[in-house]
């Protein structure tokens, strides 16, 4: 039998009963189909000491991925939006997760990446609305030691033909073809999500 995962436990933090999201809910299960999920597992089959999170957005998924990595990784995490940053710095405080453990960066992620570690990254998360995921997988791919992966969650797969959606998937596939030295997987979680390594 799979073990319960306690919503809070492991090294993101306590557990808390009182700001309980549907993600959070979601991790009382044994397993859920939910994007967290996927980004806990991978974080955990990829031993990530060190992640990049591009659109944290909401707290949820930092907390996820961190639940995921080793107790000593630090999650890298941009968002363009300030307010958000604050709600997510709020969040993690309030779980009792170090300060240690994440780097809060307030940027355009285009203009962040770049500055980052070459090769120094296990995991890359990109969470943005769909837009620039072929410059983002370029950036990506450069910041990830040989078997790491980058992981888009939120990227409408089955987006109707013609929307900007749609042909940021189309492109994003596109570019993924081309390249046979890259091994993707396309999985219905959430909105549509797309993991993908190189083979080296
Ligand atoms: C859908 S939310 C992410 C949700 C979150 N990761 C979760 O699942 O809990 C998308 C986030 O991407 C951020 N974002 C959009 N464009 C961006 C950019 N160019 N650079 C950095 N962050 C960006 C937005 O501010 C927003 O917070």
């Amino acid at each position: 039998m799979i073990p319960e995962t306690p919503v809070g436990a492991g090294p993101a933090g306590r557990d808390t009963e009182r700001h309980r999201s549907p993600a959070q809910d979601q991790g009382r299960a044994p397993f859920a189909v939910s994007v967290p999920h996927v980004l806990r597992f991978l974080a955990a089959a990829l031993r990530a000491r060190a992640a990049v999170e591009v659109g944290a957005g909401a707290p949820d998924s930092v907390l996820w991925l961190l639940r995921g990595m080793a107790d000593d990784g630090v999650l890298t995490s941009i968002d363009v939006d300030a307010t958000r940053q604050r709600a997510v710095r709020a969040a993690l405080r309030e779980e009792g997760v170090g300060s240690g453990r994440t780097r809060l960066i307030a940027g355009v992620a285009t203009e962040v990446l770049p500055r980052l570690t070459e090769g120094g990254y296990d995991l890359v998360s990109v969470a943005t609305p769909a837009g620039d995921h072929v410059r983002y997988l370029e950036l990506g791919l450069r910041l990830l030691r040989p078997g790491g992966v980058i992981v888009f969650s939120g990227l409408q797969l089955t987006a109707q033909h013609g929307t900007a959606a749609a042909l940021a998937v189309r492109e994003l596939r596109h570019v993924v073809e081309e390249d046979t030295s890259l091994v993707p997987v396309a999985l219905p979680v959430g909105r549509g999500l797309l993991a993908v390594t190189k083979q080296t």
